[in-house]
Formats: C-alpha cells, sequence, structure tokens
C-alpha cells in the first residue's frame, strides 16, 4: 500500500456516464485521494462531448503535472486510451483484469487507466481503480529504461 495522496481527474463520455459517477464517488471518500477533478460529461448534458474530447483533456491536465492521474470511462475503454495516449508524455491502457492493472503500473508506468462500462461489471470497475490506486512505478526498476524508449522517442518526435 502507498502512502501517497493522488491529485486525480476523470472522464467520460455519455456511454461511461454512469460508472464515471461511481469512480468519482470512490476517489472522493478514498483517503489515497488528495483531489478529484470532474472533467463531465455532466449528468443532465451526457452528449456534449465526446471521448475523444474528455479523454485529450484529462491527458492535458497530466502533461502540464496539474494530476498525478486520471481514470476515463466509454463504452470500451479503447477511444479513450487511443485519444489520450495522443497527448505527448502520456501513457493510458484500457485494462480489464487485476494483473493488467498491476503492470500498467509496475512495467509501463502508466498515469491514466481507461475503463469499458459496456464490456465490465461495476464492481469490477471500482475494485481495479481501488487496486490500481495502490500501486507505484519503481524508477529503479529494469522496466524504467524500456519506458524510457517511448519517452525518448517522444522527444525527438517532437
Ligand atoms: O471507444 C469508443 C467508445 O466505446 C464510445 O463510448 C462509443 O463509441 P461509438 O458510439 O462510436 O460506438
Amino acid at each position: 500500500m502507498v502512502s501517497k495522496r493522488w491529485r486525480m481527474a476523470v472522464g467520460s463520455d455519455d456511454a461511461g456516464l454512469d460508472y464515471k459517477e461511481m469512480i468519482l464517488a470512490d476517489l472522493r471518500a478514498d483517503e489515497r485521494v488528495e483531489s478529484v477533478v470532474d472533467l463531465g460529461v455532466p449528468v443532465d448534458d451526457p452528449e456534449s462531448a465526446t471521448y475523444g474530447e474528455v479523454g485529450i483533456r484529462l491527458a492535458e491536465m497530466v502533461a502540464a503535472g496539474e494530476i498525478d492521474r486520471g481514470v476515463l470511462i466509454c463504452g470500451t475503454g479503447i477511444g479513450m486510451a487511443i485519444s489520450a495516449n495522443k497527448v505527448p508524455g502520456v501513457r493510458a491502457t484500457v485494462a480489464h483484469d487485476s494483473f493488467s492493472v498491476e503492470r500498467s503500473i509496475l512495467s509501463n508506468n502508466c498515469q491514466v487507466l481507461t475503463l469499458g462500462q459496456r464490456v465490465i461489471g461495476p464492481e469490477l470497475a471500482r475494485r481495479l481503480v481501488s487496486e490500481w490506486l495502490g500501486y507505484e512505478f519503481d524508477s529503479s526498476s529494469p522496466s524504467n529504461e524500456k519506458v524510457s524508449v517511448i519517452t525518448r522517442y517522444e522527444k525527438r518526435a517532437c
């Protein structure tokens, strides 16, 4: 268990709105979370933004250092992952099982977890987010050099 208090944001499109509200409530009650920003979509206007807009906005907050981690939810998690990964410096993945959630941090140092409301049940989604918050990347591990290959490419390409 880590003691760090995470600065976080959550976001969804219309297809992920119910889970976004649920995860938002969980994070607000989680003592490991220092702050959590709700990037929408809002309950009263669920079609006000697509997964691309919300995913990129959250990823920009990660890249700017405004938050440490984010959770994005759409129908499958795929569109949110694609969108967030367009922002340089951001590593986002969909993960619907415990092992992938663990490795997304310990192997890949992902700052963003995406979930699919149309793919997994609500209790699994909540459990995966809670487990994910318990992991922290070890920059002295052998995985760090592997992640650095991506970071160096981004620096060259941008
Ligand atoms: O990845 C995309 C998401 O699943 C989205 O919520 C649904 O997209 P669609 O309406 O184009 O199927």
